[in-house]
């Protein structure tokens, strides 16, 4: 997958901006707080329709304006398409080449990257909510049904948590229309907790080698796994059994106490949970043996390259790290990189790549 050709109207510092790329490595340069990050920011909308930085659309919307454009010239599949995302004070709309598009999972697939940021380090290092956000961003630009359940998923799950204020008032123990709603989201889940085992599983294999790959290290054993809620076979009457049997708690406390949104992935290194055990460099190689492991594996599934996005993070790798990081992107993935200097990467990707420089919005030559 390429970007071609990017344009903003009022997004973050940009008030205009029409930029081509170039279809390996572009290499975004500026001082700190010039817009390189809000470029990166941009492209990574264009792709999943939200942020990695904020969930308040007004924040990316230029200072006293009212509305923000993002429009991207993409090439997936050998197809050439425009997408476009428009931002208002209090909505969000997509377009496909100038068309209207209501459903979120129509839209993301069709522009997939991976981003890599510092704070991905808390992948490892944060609370279960970042692991599960990972994997359900992740597996939706693999499976467009995923994105579809997930999501209805979501909205049953709204549901119940409102009926149980209902019963709580009512001090009613379990009625039909909550067994019906736990019906509805069993069978869901079957479906939802196989996807995330098979997708955790691959990139789990994928990790373990990459990770021996990048640390020269055969002795520190990487392993994912899916901690699910339900400890015995997934199925729908035990997943459905479950839910009945804490039918009392969830009235009392008025939410739904059990479900994939309480799952986690586990991220191990030599049988101990990383996150307790590994030193902040060897959980850094985690996430970046993640971040390629993502690339190979969407490669895998759809026959393309992810576009790659790197902010910030060759400054927080060493030597050897950096150097393994730039071979791998060497081949094929077009991929951006922030940086204040190119100074600092002595590599030959430098010298292919396309150098932009951004001062205050602007690109600058
Ligand atoms: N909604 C907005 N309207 C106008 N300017 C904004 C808006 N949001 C952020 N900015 C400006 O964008 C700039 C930050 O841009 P960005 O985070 O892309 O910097 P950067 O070049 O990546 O810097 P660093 O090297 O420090 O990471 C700041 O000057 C900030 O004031």
């Amino acid at each position: 997958m390429i970007v071609k050709s990017l344009s903003l109207s009022n997004f973050r510092n940009y008030n205009r901006l029409f930029i081509e790329f170039n279809q390996d490595i572009n290499i975004l340069i500026g001082d700190n707080g010039q817009g390189k990050t809000n470029l990166i920011e941009a492209i990574y909308l264009l792709s999943v329709g939200k942020s990695f930085k904020t969930h308040i659309i007004k924040q990316m919307i230029m200072f006293d304006y009212d509305f923000a454009k993002v429009k991207g010239e993409v090439i997936s599949n050998n197809k050439k398409r425009y997408l476009e995302i428009i931002l208002g004070n209090d909505f969000k709309r997509a377009k496909i080449d100038d068309q209207d598009i209501y459903k979120i999972s129509e839209y993301v697939g069709l522009l997939n990257v991976v981003v890599f940021i510092p704070d991905d380090l808390y992948l490892v290092k944060g609370g279960p909510r970042n692991r599960r956000r990972f994997v359900d961003l992740e597996l939706s630009k693999i499976s467009p049904i995923y994105v579809f359940n997930l999501s209805k998923y979501n909205n049953l799950l709204k549901e119940r948590n409102k009926y149980l204020k209902v019963l709580n008032k009512k001090n009613i123990n379990s009625d039909e229309y909550l067994e019906v709603l736990d019906e509805q989201l069993a069978k869901l889940q079957v479906e939802l907790i196989k996807k995330r085992i098979n997708f955790i599983n691959k990139l789990g294999e994928k990790v373990k080698l990459i990770y021996q790959m990048i640390s020269k290290k055969d002795d520190e054993i990487i392993d994912l796994c899916y901690l699910c809620f339900l400890k015995n076979e997934i199925n729908y009457e035990n997943i459905l059994s479950m839910y009945k049997k804490n039918h009392q708690r969830d009235i009392r406390y008025m939410q739904t106490h059990i479900g994939i949104h309480k799952d986690d992935l586990g991220i191990y290194m030599n049988g101990n949970i990383a996150d307790l055990f590994a030193s902040q460099g060897q959980q850094r190689t985690i996430v970046l043996a993640m971040k390629v492991a993502l690339i190979e594996l969407i490669k895998d599934e759809i026959g393309e390259y992810p576009v790659l996005l790197l902010d910030d993070v060759l400054s927080e790798l060493d030597e050897t790290r950096k150097n393994m990081l730039l071979d791998i992107l060497n081949q094929k993935i077009q991929t951006f990189i922030t940086t204040t200097s190119i100074d600092g990467i002595n590599h030959q990707i430098v010298e292919k790549a396309k150098k932009i420089y951004i001062k205050s919005g602007k690109e600058v030559t």
